[in-house]
């Protein structure tokens, strides 16, 4: 456990070969979902997004979540539903796929949640994260979820997330900028942003550290 519930994180030390098909394969489709962003928001570089994630430096990472059935937990005194406790993912683009067993819930507004049926054979589910919100100044929200333990099956996860090299500066294109619409967060590099996702807790709005008009507050408060 590790005190975000009962998700136990395994990373990959298996079957290589398998595992880096795998991930060049999501970060292909992540890459292609990102300059079709691009070009819906006509930025002229439609690369932009994506050059971060084609990065060799890219800090991009494969995490396996393994939720343990609620029956199973029970018999260890310990009855917490929630296996992954709310969050926004921090990276660009997230992929995920699950077995068959439902638990993802995502809160498109405070306090209300939509569970997302899994499609393990023919879908995908695909999160904006923190630092597409920021790269396309609030264009694209990164979206809020947690994940369920299910009280009789196993429930399996899988998460290719796509993030940037570590000195890579995160700024809005000027093209998205305009009197009406002027920048809201302040420029940032992903190592930053780093540092800001460990020292808050899980559920945490890390980006309001980043808006332009905090550009003072502490983030020790
Ligand atoms: O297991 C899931 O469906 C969600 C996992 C998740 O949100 C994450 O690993 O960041
Ligand atoms: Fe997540």
């Amino acid at each position: 456990m590790n005190g975000r519930g009962y998700v136990c994180l395994i990373w990959v030390v298996g079957d290589r070969c398998a595992v880096n098909s795998y991930v060049e394969a999501v970060r292909e489709l992540a890459c292609e979902i990102l300059e079709l962003m691009a070009a819906g928001l006509r930025v002229p570089d439609t690369s932009m997004l994506s050059n971060f994630l084609r990065d060799s430096d890219s800090d991009s990472l494969l995490r396996l979540n393994h939720y343990p059935p609620l029956q199973l937990l029970q018999l260890l005194n310990t009855s917490n539903k929630i296996g992954f406790g709310e969050h926004t993912d921090p990276q660009i683009l997230t992929i995920l796929r699950s077995n068959d067993v439902p638990g993802l819930q995502i809160s498109p507004q405070d306090g209300f949640w939509v569970p997302v049926s899994p499609h393990p054979s023919t879908a995908f589910c695909v999160n904006v994260g923190d630092a597409l919100q920021a790269l396309t100044n609030g264009r694209f929200l990164s979206v809020r979820h947690r994940a369920m333990v299910n009280s009789c099956r196993t429930r399996m996860s899988m998460a290719y997330f796509g993030a940037p090299a570590p000195n890579a500066r995160i700024a809005c294109p000027p093209e998205l900028l305009s009197p009406h619409k002027p920048n809201l967060y302040r420029p940032f590099t992903w190592d930053e942003y780093k540092k800001a996702t460990y020292s808050t807790k899980l559920g945490d709005t890390r980006l309001r550290f980043f808006t332009v008009q905090s550009d003072h507050d502490d983030l020790s408060e």
